[in-house]
């Protein structure tokens, strides 16, 4: 992978009121990855996604997305992005369908429902809403929502939270898909094992600083290079194996 900045975030700082949340952070996301920023609860995630997001002001700093500067072409990144939404965003009583079209009349877009609907395996929910969708349906569909207006990055902040285990997969694969297909993604998770199967590469973040960057592979390395040692595992699978043997590896929420 060519190693070209999509994202720049130089000394990013913001305060709220006297708290430092982020406190000077830089790094870059390559065009093309999947990248994930990890770290505890409150270690300032989200509120940097929502500077680079253009949804939050910044103390200081100096972010560029797509060579677009946040403090002087706002409206250029939005076109340029995809965010995707919290539930509460959806108007209770349209169908997908009709939510497809509602959102590609908003950004001024002909994308038909079946399109949208069919690059995320949702075309026999088109006449559905939103709230009768199980919770990977849901996840589906507010990721279709993030790629109507054909967006080079989109974010994703914990998509796979409170999924199945083959929901979390399935959505795996339809991120690797959007990243093969050329758009960049930027995720947060609290999953582990999904940062380290999913992510080209992550960058740590507590207490408002990145404390690491790097790829996972060269992370585990790294760990490892140290003399760390993981506990022997006893048993050659895992509770969560034999929950995908018995229950099978397909959607299963249709
Ligand atoms: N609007 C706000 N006003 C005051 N403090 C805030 C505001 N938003 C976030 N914070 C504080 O800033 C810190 C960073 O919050 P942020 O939501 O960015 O963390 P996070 O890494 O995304 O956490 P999580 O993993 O829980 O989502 C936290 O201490 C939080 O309480």
């Amino acid at each position: 992978m060519a190693n070209k900045p999509i994202i720049t975030v130089k000394n990013l700082v913001k305060n709220y009121g006297d708290f430092e949340a982020v406190k000077g952070i830089s790094f870059e996301v390559y065009e093309g990855e999947i990248f994930g920023l990890l770290g505890p609860n409150g270690a300032g995630k989200t509120t940097t996604l929502e500077i680079i997001e253009t949804l939050r002001e910044k103390t200081s700093g100096e972010v560029t997305v797509d060579g677009f500067d946040i403090e002087t072409d706002a409206d250029s990144i939005k076109k340029r992005i995809g965010v995707q939404l919290q539930a509460a965003g959806y108007y209770p009583n349209l169908n997908l369908s009709e939510l497809i079209d509602l959102f590609s009349g908003l950004y001024g877009i002909t994308k038909t429902p079946a399109e949208m609907l069919g690059k995320v395996a949702l075309n026999d929910k088109a006449k559905a809403k939103f709230k009768e969708l199980s919770g990977g349906q849901k996840q589906r569909f507010s990721i279709a929502t993030t790629l109507i207006n054909n967006p080079r990055i989109i974010f994703l902040d914990e998509p796979t939270t409170g999924l199945d285990p083959q929901a979390r997969r399935n959505l795996w694969d339809l991120i690797r898909e959007i990243r093969d297909a050329g758009t960049t993604v930027v995720i947060t998770t609290h999953y582990m094992d999904e940062a380290e199967v999913l992510c080209d590469r992550v960058a740590f973040v507590d207490g408002g600083h990145i404390i690491g960057i790097d790829t996972p592979d060269r992370f585990i390395d790294q760990l490892v290079a140290t003399g760390f040692e993981r506990a022997k595992q006893t048993k050659g699978a895992n509770l969560e194996d034999v929950f995908i043997n018995l229950t099978g590896k397909e959607w299963r929420e249709s």
